[in-house]
């Protein structure tokens, strides 16, 4: 199955055509990073990807951002029809900006993703407290989960957004340019953890990133935005960077 299929899509805000007929196929268990310049339109499609943009005809008239038309299928259904939110998860770009004083655990942020599952009145169970560990294991952050989320480093705070992303068990984890943050060190390491959660879990992933020289070593499918559509580049996937 295919976990993400674009066919021919376009958008504008106004009068701005942002997306000028995008195609791509993104198949499940690959890792895909999409790149582009500022203002290429990679934030409007995973927009898009995410439901929060509308295609086709919408029924909230002159509140709308923008509007766009085309096809988008994720895990084999139509978005317009699509329902299975929670196999999806999402790493927004800056995710920790601003946390630094937050008054929160690892292990609370990582849990907070739950919340659908526990209920907001519920105090999390075995079963969650185990699923929130596991998770920490994953991304090697096991050890930190009574720490404060404001005071770990930018790396390791990455890691736990990460771990927050994966706590659901998704099968889609799309993210906007998680190391935009980082050094380089940090970053190699990031998409190396990447790329293993991708192969060990077989998690779909989707990156949009700046970093197409450093980051295309770890992909199976390169993507790059220009003029409203997109160009595909041959990606390697063998993780040697
Ligand atoms: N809500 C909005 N309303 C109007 N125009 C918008 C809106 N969001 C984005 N744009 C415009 O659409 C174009 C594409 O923006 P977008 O944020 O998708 O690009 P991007 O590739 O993610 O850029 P960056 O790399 O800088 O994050 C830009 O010209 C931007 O100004």
């Amino acid at each position: 199955m295919n976990a993400i299929e674009i066919k021919n899509l376009h958008f504008s805000y106004g009068k701005e055509n942002v997306l000028d007929g995008v195609s791509l196929c993104l198949k499940e268990g690959r890792l895909a990073i999409l790149a582009g310049e500022n203002g290429a339109g990679k934030s409007t499609l995973l927009r898009l990807l995410l439901g929060e943009l509308p295609i086709g005809e919408s029924h909230k008239g002159d509140q709308e951002e923008g509007s766009g038309d085309g096809s988008i299928e994720i895990l084999g259904q139509d978005i317009r029809q699509f329902k299975d939110w929670s196999s999806i998860s999402y790493v927004p770009q800056n995710g920790m900006g601003g946390w630094k004083d937050f008054p929160a655990s690892v292990e609370e942020i990582v849990r907070a993703n739950l919340y659908k599952q526990i209920g907001l009145f519920r105090f999390a169970g075995k079963k969650e407290r185990q699923q929130v560990r596991a998770a920490l294991a994953q991304v090697g952050m096991e050890e930190y989960q009574n720490r404060l989320i404001g005071r770990l480093s930018g790396g390791q705070q990455q890691r736990v957004l990460l771990a927050r992303a994966l706590v659901n068990e998704p099968k889609l984890l799309i993210l906007d340019e998680p190391t935009s943050a980082l050094d380089e060190k940090n970053a190699s390491h990031f998409y190396r953890l990447l790329k293993k959660i991708n192969a060990e879990k077989r998690i779909t992933v989707l990156m949009v990133t700046h970093d197409l020289k450093r980051a295309s070593s770890y992909a199976d499918d390169i993507w790059v935005l220009e003029d409203g559509r997109v160009k595909q580049e041959a990606g390697k996937g063998d993780g040697q960077a």
